[in-house]
């Protein structure tokens, strides 16, 4: 059971060099109910990751209030949110962050063994290496792999433990469209298992794999569409008119 609620959130950096603030998120306001797929589109710098990370609470809100299941997230103390995280949230990083002194199946595996739940452990790497077309790559270091190699066991490794809400920042960003469809159809199944997903994408057509679109502009969340009847070739012109009416022809 997961629900998201993000209310009035708020995030302004300080520049380390200078007294320059940037404000990254001015007053954000959106539910997730339990369960959806959801997509967070806006142009570069508009504040996308810096939303993911609050949520991820890897990054402090400035203002607002992030409630995952009723309880505020600025509530919980540094060593109860290392377990929040462990326990709740699948990551995928827009730079992959994989541990380059770890073999790709000891990356993978790394959640489990944080949360020392590892049972069927081999039966549960199988599976997902199987789904994203890594079998082969298990014993190689990420510096031997490619860009869309690492971004495929970075998705395994937040996806192993089944996470209750899987937050991904460019999931598809490295992947050409064979891998990026193979990534979505995967996402769909979790979606389709209860999984909750938030997913950053500047890509309208992966974007319309979601039940909605939200679209960030200002620091505000401007816009959304809602998948309803339609089916994906009609959300993706929908979005598509979005992007092009509402962020100035970016696709
Ligand atoms: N650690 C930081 N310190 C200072 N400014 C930051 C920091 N992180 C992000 N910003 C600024 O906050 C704004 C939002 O950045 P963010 O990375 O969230 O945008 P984004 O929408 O994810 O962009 P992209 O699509 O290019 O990944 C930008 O102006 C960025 O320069």
């Amino acid at each position: 059971m997961t629900q998201l609620n993000v209310t009035h959130l708020k995030k302004q950096y300080k520049s380390k060099r200078s007294s320059q603030k940037v404000l990254a998120l001015k007053d954000v306001d959106f539910q997730v109910e339990d369960g959806e797929f959801i997509a967070i589109m806006g142009e570069s710098g508009s504040g996308k990751s810096t939303l993911l990370n609050c949520i991820a609470t890897l990054d402090k809100p400035t203002a607002g209030h992030i409630l995952l299941n009723g309880e505020d997230l600025a509530n919980l103390k540094d060593k109860d949110l290392a377990a929040f995280r462990r326990d709740h949230i699948g990551f995928v990083f827009q730079n992959f962050n994989l541990l380059d002194t770890l073999t790709v199946k000891d990356n993978i595996y790394l959640p489990l063994v944080l949360s020392k739940n590892t049972t069927e452990k081999e039966e549960k790497l199988a599976n997902l290496a199987k789904q994203l077309g890594i079998e082969e790559l298990l014993e190689k270091y990420p510096y031997e792999l490619s860009g869309g190699q690492q971004q495929r066991v970075a998705i395994g490794r937040a996806l192993i433990t089944k996470p209750e809400l899987l937050l991904c920042d460019e999931p598809t960003g490295a992947l050409d469209s064979k891998n990026a469809a193979d990534i979505l159809n995967l996402f769909g199944d979790c979606h389709q298992a209860g999984q909750t997903i938030l997913m950053v994408t500047h890509s309208s057509l992966s974007a319309s794999h979601a039940g909605r679109v939200l679209f960030i502009k200002d620091g505000v969340v401007f816009h959304q569409i809602y998948r309803g009847e339609k089916s994906e070739q009609e959300m993706l012109v929908a979005i598509n008119d979005a992007m092009t009416n509402l962020l100035g022809g970016q696709s």
